[in-house]
């Protein structure tokens, strides 16, 4: 899908990359749709294969997230008296791409807060929390209420669960999706909406007003029916593209991103 340019009104210079972006969602119309296995086989292969670690590739993925979030919801646009976003992080990777978008959003003049409920003993995750709070971002201990969501915070930030979320969702997950869905702040996916099924999405889920698709869209992004639709994660080396078929569309210039 082409997403109306959320940039179009905006300075000359944010043009020009909608122009970019628009030259490349057209070449991004055969982009691959990735099923929830081979998404883990591709995981799988960058770490075997082709020999990233982990944080190297977070830090790109969670780096994608910031810039897409900038792109759409940039500081002169937002509603609230305060730059305030509210980033809710799971307990696997997709949260740990959520604690790398917030310090990045930090770094760009956005005031993040984080809830992160979960938190695996692994040096990587302590190491992404030491460093938020390093950056100053405020930890909640608890979910607020929709009501005050919609209150304090210009946008919501969702990097619960990615693509290996798999069966009905375990607290305390659960009672956060509910809140998240009575709230009427704008809600950003990072790579898939959570409480998604990977391949068939959710009739009655989150409905994020964006989502930021990371190395390749997910099948279920095509029922997504938001306002902005990123891709990011510029990371994949063309061995890996041609085994499984991405077609991945050309990212403008030196951007990390691109609006599909
Ligand atoms: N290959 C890539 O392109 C990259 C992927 N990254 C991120 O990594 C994500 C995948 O990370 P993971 O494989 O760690 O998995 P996820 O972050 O998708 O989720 C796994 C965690 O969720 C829990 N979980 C699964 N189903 C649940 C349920 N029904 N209820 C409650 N908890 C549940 C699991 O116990 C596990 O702790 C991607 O979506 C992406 O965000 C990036 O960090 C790096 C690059
Ligand atoms: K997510």
């Amino acid at each position: 899908q082409t997403g109306t340019c959320p940039l179009s009104t905006a300075a000359t210079t944010h043009n020009k990359d909608c122009f970019s972006s628009r030259a490349a969602s057209t070449m991004a119309q055969t982009v691959k749709y990735l099923g929830q296995e081979e998404a883990q086989h591709i995981d799988e292969e960058l770490f075997s294969e082709y020999g990233f670690s982990v944080d190297q590739l977070m830090e790109l993925a969670g780096l994608s997230c910031a810039t897409a979030i900038a792109k759409a919801y940039p500081l002169p646009s937002l509603v609230k008296a305060t730059p305030s976003l509210l980033v809710i992080c799971g307990p696997g990777n997709n949260g740990g791409d959520g604690l790398v978008c917030a310090r990045h959003l930090k770094l760009f003049g956005y005031d993040p807060t984080i809830l992160y409920p979960k938190r695996p003993n692994k040096p990587l995750f302590q190491g992404l929390t030491t460093q938020c709070q390093k950056m100053e971002i405020p930890f909640l201990t608890d979910m607020p209420e929709a009501k005050v969501i919609d209150e304090a915070y210009n946008l919501v930030i969702d990097a619960i669960f990615g693509f290996s979320f798999k069966g009905a969702v375990r607290e305390p997950f659960g009672s956060i999706l509910d809140v998240l869905k009575k709230t009427t702040a704008p809600v950003a996916s990072i790579d898939i909406p959570s409480g998604w099924d990977v391949e068939q999405g959710s009739a009655d889920g989150l409905q994020p007003d964006m989502l930021i698709s990371l190395t390749a869209p997910k099948k279920s992004a095509a029922l997504f029916r938001g306002r902005y639709h990123f891709l990011g994660g510029r990371f994949v080396p063309p061995g890996l593209e041609r085994k499984y078929q991405l077609n991945l569309p050309q990212y403008p210039g030196i951007d990390c991103v691109l609006q599909l």
